[in-house]
């Protein structure tokens, strides 16, 4: 138990200054924007609105309202996700919900007209629909920004600009995508509700994510913790340490999470709303509540193989913060990009390519959605798995690629039927993928096999090698949620 005798002032001394080098560690690591990246945020926010206001009088128009309808109308963007909770960093996506009246349809007036106007708009680049996701959305850059834009109707005709959807008023009577494309928004809320102190929350939470980027434990699309799994658990950490420091914050957290009974779900205090008999998730083995709704979980596609590198990593964290009087402590440790080369010496690639720039990103983002499926084989045969989460790309090739080495066991005979996995991950991608195809190709290598140039661990990545390089994981990705079908 971290827990400090009030009388001894030298644990106080490195608390605090323990807090203070995580604080300065933070601020070198860039991880808060700058008040220009802020500014141009806000911009493309208010640009949104503007947009999907004269959108929704077209589209009251189109469905021939009356007047005095079409002039009270109107319809509104709420953010949610990481610059909801304002723990974004300059290359995070803007998770904007797009919220209007009963009357504008998501097939039609979303999907068909709101798109075309995007698609207009010469900020607005890479827009593309997912539909067949539990969340529906649009994805594009607007200046550069990665939005996510799915949608929600509510039964009323005006949607006020800044409507709160922790109102039950508004909640009455909507339709299941909609229910789930708001959960984001109310769980953002709730979460800002129940924790003590936002701005510790808020710097817990910065910390906490990058630890997870740089573990490799970061990524619900591999199996791993997605942003909002980890807002849960800091805001959990928060409500039971409402005093702590930023240090205390996160000795907790690897504390109470490397002794975690799970599956025990972790479940924010909130009155007496919920019983645990009543919202036991059992498909999830570290299930977590979404504070959204009573009985909502977030989402989780964690393996066995998963399962065991988060909890190896809660338990690496704790190790390492637990003795307050430690003097050979540096954040810089806690933070180390896990070495991959160092603990596996078998890989398999997984290598992804297009012959056009701009299908890459369609193409990968497909086949990430598909990893959980293709991550459920390969643990079958091979026992364990680790996802790396990073994208590499060889720039040596000539056509536009990305590809991924997961971290396998060593094996005795080493054989592994490469055209029977090839095989079975290519009927996954191929079930309902529309776009035009690329390239995946899958290899075992062994770790001298492996790019010589490529960024597998801490020295690589400080020598800044050329021939391969890592493509942002923040800047890259697809989200985790939209694809997941
Ligand atoms: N697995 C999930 N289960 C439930 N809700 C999810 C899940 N993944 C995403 N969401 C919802 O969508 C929001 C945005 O997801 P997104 O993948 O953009 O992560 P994020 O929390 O914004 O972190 P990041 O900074 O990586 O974008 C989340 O905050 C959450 O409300
Ligand atoms: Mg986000
Ligand atoms: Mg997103």
């Amino acid at each position: 138990m971290y827990c400090l005798p009030p009388s001894h002032s030298l644990f106080f001394t490195m608390d605090n200054q323990r807090s203070m080098s995580l604080l300065q560690f933070i601020g070198d690591e860039g991880l808060v924007p700058s008040p220009q990246e802020e500014q141009k945020r806000k911009n493309v926010i208010d640009s949104l609105k503007q947009i999907v206001s004269s959108w929704i009088k077209e589209v009251a128009r189109r469905h021939r309202l009356p007047k005095h309808h079409i002039d009270l109308t109107s319809a509104t963007i709420l953010t949610y996700g990481s610059y909801g909770l304002r723990v974004h960093t300059s290359v995070s996506d803007i998770d904007a919900l797009c919220v209007a009246p009963f009357f504008a349809s998501i097939a039609e007036d979303f999907f068909v007209l709101l798109h075309r106007i995007l698609k207009t708009r010469p900020e607005v680049s890479q827009i593309h629909c997912v539909k067949t996701a539990k969340v529906p959305l649009m994805r594009f850059k607007f200046d550069g920004i990665s939005i996510d834009l799915p949608y929600a109707r509510l039964n009323v005709l005006y949607v006020p600009e800044n409507v709160d959807i922790l109102n039950p008023f508004f909640m009455r009577n909507i339709d299941d995508t909609s229910w789930r494309s708001l959960s984001g928004v109310r769980a953002n809320k709730r979460i800002l509700q129940l924790v003590p102190n936002v701005e510790n929350f808020q710097y817990t939470l910065r910390c906490l994510k990058l630890w997870a980027k740089r573990r490799g434990v970061y990524g619900t699309l591999l199996g791993y913790l997605g942003g909002v799994h980890l807002a849960v658990l800091a805001a959990y950490v928060c409500q039971r340490h409402p005093d702590a420091t930023l240090n205390a914050l996160i000795v907790n957290f690897f504390r109470i999470f490397a002794f975690w009974r799970w599956p025990t779900p972790v479940i924010l205090q909130e009155g007496m709303l919920l019983t645990t008999v009543d919202v036991i998730d059992t498909r999830s083995c570290m299930p977590i509540w979404l504070p959204s709704g009573p009985y909502e979980y977030c989402h989780s596609n964690i393996t066995r193989s998963t399962f065991y590198r988060i909890k190896a990593e809660f338990m690496r964290g704790h190790i390492m913060t637990r003795d307050i009087l430690k003097t050979d402590f540096h954040w810089d440790n806690i933070f180390e990009p896990f070495p991959y080369s160092k603990i596996y010496s078998r890989f398999v690639k997984i290598y992804l390519s297009t012959p056009d720039q701009c299908q890459l990103g369609d193409w990968v983002g497909w086949v990430k959605s598909r990893f959980r499926g293709f991550l459920a084989i390969l643990e079958g045969v091979e026992g364990f798995c680790d996802p790396n989460p990073t994208e590499y790309v060889a720039n040596e090739k000539t056509e536009p690629n990305v590809a991924f080495y997961w971290g396998l066991q060593p094996s005795r005979n080493n054989f592994v039927d490469i055209d029977f996995l090839e095989r079975e991950f290519m009927k996954i991608i191929n079930n309902g993928y529309e776009c035009s195809h690329g390239k995946m190709e899958l290899s075992i290598l062994l770790d001298p096999q492996l790019p010589k140039n490529a960024q597998f661990d801490d020295e690589t990545v400080k020598g800044r090698k050329t021939l391969w390089k890592i493509i942002d994981h923040d800047n890259k990705k697809s989200s985790q949620w939209p694809c997941d079908t």
